[in-house]
């Protein structure tokens, strides 16, 4: 790997998402194609490990057959107000689904209140009409008492949720909630960053399984993981580049099964992209089709020498681990 194939880049996000304002990684061309790496900045270099062999099986590799043509996507709405909210929905190039975020907290550190979410819902439910399937993702923030108490009002503001994600952080409470309400649970943190994913199934913790293909390792590693947890799987991006969000679509492309639309329409979060037409929903699909950067699009992503001196580090660092392996 010489330094001619590694590109860092930073976009800038059009809202705050998951408490940051910039997506930064790097890319990386190989004889295959192009691989991202862009582990979130906090997670360290052993969580890192795995998001270095999927960009490396998309560089060196490659990934396997799809059997559709294209995958149908939610449009992911972020911690905003219900106007907001409403606009994204609707220049979500005809997403049906939505999948809203709740029990975020601000700049300043604090939860949301109930109420600014119940207007959320309301505002996207409108917007979705009635035919649209509303999803939340809590990123594991409550107890099972709290989640209860809050998936009841949150589903009856959005006319009914089509499944919630990660309501608790572990699998026990995952488990209990599943018990106590009728709306279906969603694992995506007791999967992507557990020692055992398989304790959901042995728990009876969720009705659908969340699965990334960075944090997992790769294409391959995805599909092997869908198959032995048996469970209806949605594919879901990690706020990726296109290079990224490529890895996702072909994995949904290739699972046999695809009863949900995948949360893999997140380059609409980014105000640029590294590729002229990025991987984004028509008419509510993402075509499966390849990527390539541009040159003058990588230039103008290339963040200040401090951050390219940082990520080439990493690179480096979790590369290191991976051949020591
Ligand atoms: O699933 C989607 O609609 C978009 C992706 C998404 O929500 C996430 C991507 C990356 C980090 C996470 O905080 C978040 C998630 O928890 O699912
Ligand atoms: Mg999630």
């Amino acid at each position: 790997m010489s330094d001619a194939d590694l590109h860092v880049y930073s976009l800038p996000l059009r809202v705050r998402f998951r408490s940051i304002d910039v997506r930064e990684g790097v890319l990386v061309r190989g004889d295959a194609g192009w691989g991202e790496f862009s582990p979130f900045r906090e997670y360290d270099d052993a969580e890192a490990a795995a998001w270095w062999a999927a960009a490396r099986e998309a560089a060196d590799q490659g990934w396997p057959d799809p059997v559709r043509g294209s995958v149908p996507v939610n449009v992911t709405v972020p911690a905003v107000d219900g106007s907001r909210a409403a606009q994204i929905v609707r220049s979500s190039d005809g997403c049906t689904t939505a999948k809203v975020k709740v029990a975020q907290r601000g700049a300043d550190g604090t939860v949301e209140e109930l109420g600014a979410e119940i207007e959320r819902l309301e505002a996207v439910r409108d917007a979705l009409g009635p035919h649209g399937r509303v999803r939340i993702d809590a990123n594991g923030a409550w107890d099972p008492d709290e989640a209860v108490r809050r998936i009841v009002r949150l589903d009856r503001a959005a006319g009914g949720l089509e499944y919630v994600e990660q309501p608790c952080p572990d699998v026990a409470g995952l488990a209990a909630v599943r018990r106590r309400v009728d709306v279906p649970v969603a694992a995506d943190e007791s999967i992507r960053r557990a020692d055992d994913p398989f304790a959901v199934v042995a728990a009876d913790a969720a009705d659908v399984i969340v699965l990334k293909v960075q944090p997992l390792g790769g294409v391959r590693r995805c599909l092997d993981l869908a198959e032995r947890l048996g469970l209806p799987v949605v594919v879901s991006s990690a706020v990726e580049s296109s290079v990224g969000i490529a890895a996702g679509v072909a994995l949904a492309a290739a699972l046999p099964e695809l009863p949900y639309a995948c949360g893999l329409a997140t380059t609409q979060l980014l105000t640029r992209d590294v590729v002229d037409r990025p991987l984004a929903p028509v008419d509510g699909e993402i075509a499966v089709r390849p990527v390539e950067p541009r040159t003058d699009r990588l230039a103008a992503a290339a963040p200040d020498p401090a951050t390219v001196a940082w990520w080439d580090e990493r690179v480096r660092r979790v590369a290191a681990r991976a051949v020591a392996l």
